[in-house]
């Protein structure tokens, strides 16, 4: 079974850790918060540096008047078989102090680095180890003194603000509250029992210490409070007595010191019965032995979180991706992998699972009949413009039987309308599609941690779409074009014969004098009859309702080939050929990352290997 020294140490290894991780509390559940300490509370000036410096055995921390411990003060004590006692502080690892009085001017200093020379207050604390032979294993933590009053220099919100830090520390389930009293002051009186209270109600973490036992009033004495009756406990209380101002004046060191404080007791005739239970070194065993035992209840909670931690970390690191490999080989596997992967998460886009593939048919179902719908051919057929194209198109010459080069003109002038809805749709496809890329790598998981292959699957796969655009816009002016190359001849047949249904055929090639019929020639002396134009118009316009028909048809067929099959097809193709073909320094450049993502793996991974070699530690002390 683990040792007492064993476990404590454990412990002091493992804050230690959380703090280089600035890991000492705040947000969340850390492992920090639920490692137990001991806190050490009180008023100002009720003895808190004296207990802790006679716990520790050494005189260390500052001392001045007013506001003096502006930090928490982190202590761990290491006990060592043998050797000079030292003191180390975290921010300065390898400096080991053996000079006491250096240690407390780095105390000093180290406050100011960060609260300048003000009487502000931090929360963030100092580290400092002490190993010594004199000592007990056992982290404390020592903090400013509650306080009553603001003075001079000290923001009006001081009493408040040190309060507010030392509950952060003091309301945790895991601190075991030192709190100080001195036994010249009415207890009812004492600002650590109010606070303990608050914060530990059922008395089961808090210590009560009394301290000044031989600065009370003649004739009385605290026994009441000592055995537990003037205020209970769950734990017994422990007096305490310190150097006085003169013992310090006269450098009365802490080994006389202590062993002043055994006769005090062991001769007083108030407390001799309560002797074994008196002084420094009884507290720190008791605290000591008290916070052995917290520890192994602790551990079982204690492993529970490092291995859900672990488990979160390695999800984590899982999410934002692993270290890239430096190979080249590896890193164009890799840059491959990611383009598969976006082109996967595109054609999601396009055959359905993902939104946006069904605004390309509505391209073809609204958008192109609609403007098919807009084409100006009232205005075109418009018995003006049916007039004028068909008067100029035979030039001076006078139309014989019909004027088929004024249709011819007529047809292929509206075909040419077509144009504009036909490269509109092109268009809107093109857009769709671009728009279509830029969610696919922004829904890429895998992408997101590649800022620079981003960029360049971007650029690649845009410029396929321009070169699929400038094919389908070839292709479907070509289709048009078509249309105008070679007319229906069908069409016109059947309309000829339709006016032939209502002559007399014979009697049409008898005469021979179709100017007489003004359906047939439309001949009024020299001018076309009004209602020959028409019946021009609204015969070009029964063609060409026709040629719309045929394109609203065809036009997304062309679109569709051209576009949205090569985009599912061929999209990364240009940009595999160029990958393949890269130098290794350019393979690392696209795989460059957001350098706030790399930060964030190297803390992680830091805090995985703090976690995991936490972890050993507490299963090699427990099978000890
Ligand atoms: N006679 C006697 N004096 C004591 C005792 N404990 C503390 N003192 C004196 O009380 C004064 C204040 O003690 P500190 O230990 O500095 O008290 P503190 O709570 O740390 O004070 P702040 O850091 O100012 O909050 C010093 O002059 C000590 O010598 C004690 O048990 N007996």
């Amino acid at each position: 079974m683990a040792t007492m020294t064993s476990l404590i140490g454990l412990i002091n290894k493992i804050q230690r850790a959380c703090t280089l991780l600035g890991d000492h509390g705040g947000e969340g559940m850390s492992l920090w918060e639920i490692l137990p300490s001991v806190a050490v509370v009180g008023g100002q000036s009720s003895g808190k540096s004296s207990v802790l410096e006679s716990v520790v055995g050494r005189d260390f921390l500052p001392r001045g008047s007013g506001i003096v411990t502006r930090r928490p003060l982190v202590l761990q004590l290491h006990k060592t078989e043998s050797g000079t006692e030292c003191a180390e502080f975290l921010h300065a690892p390898k400096k080991r102090f053996t000079d006491f009085v250096a240690v407390r001017k780095e105390i000093a200093d180290e406050t100011d680095r960060i609260t300048g020379k003000t009487k502000q207050i931090s929360n963030i604390p100092i580290h400092l180890s002490i190993y010594s032979p004199n000592v007990v294993n056992l982290t404390l933590i020592d903090l400013p003194g509650l306080t009553k009053v603001a003075v001079e220099g000290q923001s009006e919100t001081i009493v408040e603000d040190i309060e507010n830090m030392v509950r952060t520390y003091v309301e945790k389930p895991n601190c075991i509250i030192l709190a100080i009293s001195p036994a010249n002051q009415d207890i009812a009186t004492s600002d650590a029992i109010k606070l303990a209270r608050d914060v530990d109600p059922s008395g089961e973490r808090t210590f009560g210490v009394l301290t000044k036992l031989d600065l009370m009033d003649k004739g009385t004495n605290a026994v009441d409070v000592l055995e537990g009756r003037a205020y209970r406990l769950q734990h017994p209380w422990v007096g305490i007595v310190n150097r006085s101002q003169a013992d310090i004046n006269k450098n009365v060191d802490m080994i006389l010191a202590r062993r002043k404080e055994r006769e005090y007791f062991e001769t007083s005739p108030d407390y001799g019965h309560l002797a074994s239970r008196m002084g420094s070194e009884y507290l720190a065993k008791l605290l000591s032995e008290h916070l052995e035992l917290v520890i192994r209840q602790r551990i079982p909670s204690i492993i529970a979180l490092i291995n859900k931690t672990i488990d979160e970390l390695n999800a984590e690191l899982d999410r934002i991706g692993r270290p890239i490999a430096t190979d080249g080989g590896a890193q164009l596997y890799m840059i491959l992998e990611l383009c598969r992967a976006f082109d996967r998460v595109f054609k999601e886009h396009l055959d359905g699972g993902r939104p946006g593939g069904d605004r390309i048919f509505g391209v073809f179902d609204n958008q192109l009949p609609a403007a098919l719908k807009k084409l100006p051919f009232d205005r075109y057929l418009s018995l003006k413009n049916v007039q004028k194209v068909v008067t100029e198109a035979d030039g001076y010459q006078p139309h014989l039987i019909a004027p088929e080069q004024g249709y011819r003109r007529l047809i292929d002038g509206a075909i040419s309308y077509f144009k504009g809805p036909a490269e509109a749709s092109v268009d809107a496809v093109h857009y769709v599609l671009k728009e279509l890329v830029r969610k696919s790598i922004a829904e890429t998981q895998e992408l997101k941690r590649f800022p620079s292959l981003q960029t360049d699957i971007a650029t690649a796969a845009n410029e396929s779409l321009e070169k699929f655009r400038d094919e389908s816009r070839k292709t479907v002016l070509r289709l048009v074009e078509m249309e105008s190359s070679y007319l229906t001849a069908d069409f016109f047949r059947k309309l000829n014969a339709e006016p032939e249904k209502n002559l007399n055929p014979s009697d049409k090639k008898k005469n021979a004098e179709p100017d007489k019929n003004p359906n047939q020639s439309g001949h009024t002396g020299d001018r076309l009859n009004e209602s020959y134009l028409r019946r021009i118009g609204s015969n070009v316009n029964a063609y060409i309702a026709m040629v719309c028909d045929t394109l609203r048809n065809t036009v997304p067929k062309a679109v569709v080939y051209c576009q949205v099959k090569e985009a599912k097809r061929s999209l990364l193709t240009n940009f595999y050929a160029q990958v393949g073909s890269r130098e290794k320094e350019r393979l690392s450049a696209m795989l460059d990352e957001d350098p706030q993502l790399m930060e964030r793996r190297i803390q992680i991974a830091k805090r995985l290997e703090l976690y995991i070699s936490a972890r050993d530690d507490i299963d090699a002390v427990c099978w000890k």
